[in-house]
Formats: C-alpha cells, sequence, structure tokens
C-alpha cells in the first residue's frame, strides 16, 4: 500500500497514489518527475508514471489539467511548440527519449499518435499508409509495400470496406474510417507505442464503438495510452487509469480499482461527477 494523500485534503497537491495492483506486463513507457513549463505558467508538475506495455492506459481528468502534455512528452511532440519547456525523465524500454542522440522522427515512429480530429494526408487511402514505411525505408519492392499496407489496413480494421479501391483519396471516407485509416498509417511503421488523444471526440456512436473494438484488439500487441473526457469509455477500454487535476498525477492504477475505490477524494468528486 502506497497511498501518502490525506484524503480529505483536497487543495494541497500531494504526492501521487499509486495503487498497489502493477500490472502483470513489463513497463514500456516510464517517466520521472516530469514538468512541462509554456513561458510562465507550469502545465504539469513532476510526473511520475509506470506504464505496462501490451494494454491500455488511459488518462482522465478534467480540462486543461494536462493530460495532453504528458500524452505529447512520449513522443517529443512538445518540442514542435516553441514556448514549451519540458524537464525530468521519459524512458521506452529504458532508453531516454529526450536524449540527444534519439531523432524524434524515429521516436515518432517507434510512439505513434492518433489525434482528436482524424488527419488523413490529401493523398490515396494507399499513399497515406505506405507514407511512413517509404520515408523510413521499410520496403524496397512494391510487392512488399504492398503487403504492409494491406496488413495495416487489416490490423487497423478497415481492410474489407476500402480493398479495391485504395486509389480513392483517404479525405473521402466517412469520420470513423478516416480515424482507423489514421491508425493504420500509424501501425505500417511498426509502432510500439500508440498514444491516442480524445479519439472519438470527433465520431458518431457507431465509429466511436468501432475505434474501442479495435483499441481492444491492438492491446495484444501495443501498449496503447488514450486520453479521454469519457469515463465510460476509460472504463470500457482501459486497464489502467491516471487521474490528473491541475497538471498534477494524483492517482494511478488497475482502471477496475480506481472506479470502485479510489483513494483520494480528487479522483472520487470527478469520477462520480462532482466536478469536471
Ligand atoms: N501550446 C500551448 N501554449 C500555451 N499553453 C498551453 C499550450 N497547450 C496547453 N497549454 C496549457 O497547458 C495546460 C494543460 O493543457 P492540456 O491541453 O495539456 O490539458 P488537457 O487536460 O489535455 O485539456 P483538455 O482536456 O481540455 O484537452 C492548460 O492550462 C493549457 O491552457
Amino acid at each position: 500500500m502506497v497511498s501518502v494523500t490525506d484524503p480529505q485534503n483536497t487543495a494541497a497537491p500531494a504526492a501521487t497514489v499509486y495503487h498497489d495492483q502493477p500490472s502483470a506486463n513489463p513497463i514500456k513507457v516510464e517517466t520521472r518527475s516530469v514538468s512541462v513549463r509554456y513561458g510562465d505558467t507550469q502545465a504539469l508538475h513532476d510526473v511520475s508514471i509506470r506504464i505496462p506495455d501490451r494494454g491500455v492506459t488511459a488518462f482522465i481528468g478534467p480540462s486543461g489539467c494536462g493530460k495532453s502534455t504528458f500524452l505529447r512528452c512520449i513522443n517529443r511532440m512538445n518540442d514542435t511548440i516553441d514556448s514549451a519547456r519540458v524537464s525530468g525523465s521519459v524512458l521506452i524500454d529504458g532508453e531516454e527519449v529526450n536524449s540527444r542522440a534519439v531523432d524524434p522522427v524515429v521516436l515518432r515512429a517507434r510512439v505513434g499518435m492518433v489525434f482528436q480530429k482524424p488527419n488523413p494526408f490529401p493523398k490515396s487511402i494507399y499513399d497515406n499508409v505506405a507514407y511512413g514505411p517509404r520515408i523510413h525505408g521499410l520496403a524496397t519492392k512494391r510487392e512488399d509495400l504492398d503487403a504492409i499496407v494491406e496488413a495495416s489496413l487489416r490490423k487497423a480494421g478497415l481492410w474489407a470496406e476500402v480493398e479495391g479501391r485504395l486509389g480513392m483519396p483517404g479525405t473521402a471516407l466517412s469520420g470513423g474510417q478516416q480515424q482507423r485509416l489514421v491508425i493504420a498509417r500509424a501501425i505500417a511503421v511498426n509502432p510500439e507505442v500508440i498514444l491516442m488523444d480524445e479519439p472519438c471526440s470527433a465520431l458518431d456512436p457507431i465509429a466511436t464503438a468501432r475505434i474501442e473494438e479495435l483499441i481492444d484488439e491492438l492491446r495484444e500487441n501495443y501498449c496503447l495510452i488514450i486520453v479521454t473526457h469519457s469515463m465510460a469509455q476509460a472504463a470500457r477500454v482501459s486497464q489502467m487509469t491516471a487521474f490528473f487535476h491541475l497538471g498534477h498525477l494524483v492517482e494511478y492504477g488497475p482502471t477496475e480499482d480506481m472506479f470502485t475505490n479510489p483513494h483520494d477524494a480528487r479522483t472520487q468528486d470527478y469520477i462520480t461527477g462532482r466536478f469536471g
């Protein structure tokens, strides 16, 4: 038991509560005291977490609590924001991603990202998926590239819907199909971690259900981290949940435990809808 929070004290940013039931899977992503500033504003304070491989970890918390900022630390997307300053350590398989030796382009292939709004390139379905393997030199022959495109679309659950019309623009697909195309594009470069920032927020309930099924299938082979505003979605798709509040990681543990037995009053208030 490592609860170090006074549950009565909802104001002071206390140390994170880590539930004492770790996942059976090995740790894939670990952060140590990660803080982020945008200019003079501190958006994240000393976030330390250990995220297991082959499973889904959900980041939840009220708007502006730093979930997306933290997600972007994992593949160095904050490097693209001029005012952002990141400190602390982010390790993938024990390797520091903030090291100068790490090429962010290679890192972002290892750690793919799916955004709120589907963002296919203005290219054909085929070229959307083939783009990454081409720039990373993963296929030398056309048939190898064809095989990667097909396998990626199959893994993303889109193949049956697009087979025979791969030359069609990706942007002509429905929103849910576009989101699966973007997931296929991420899968095509053999990622180890897939970050999803509210991947269903622009989708209707049917397309959302399809993406949630896909997330459930992908967890067998990848470390998935999903930011969501929907607690129902976090409960449905994730095995681990991290609750953030005002830039602090408040509580982290197995999803079922977090939802049935939160240790911190702020987590309790959020999951029971008292704020957020
Ligand atoms: N590019 C940026 N420049 C300046 N401040 C930023 C930037 N991005 C985020 N912030 C600030 O950092 C804080 C955390 O924002 P972030 O988007 O990470 O929160 P979030 O929990 O993902 O929010 P939401 O659920 O609304 O998407 C907020 O105060 C936000 O205004």
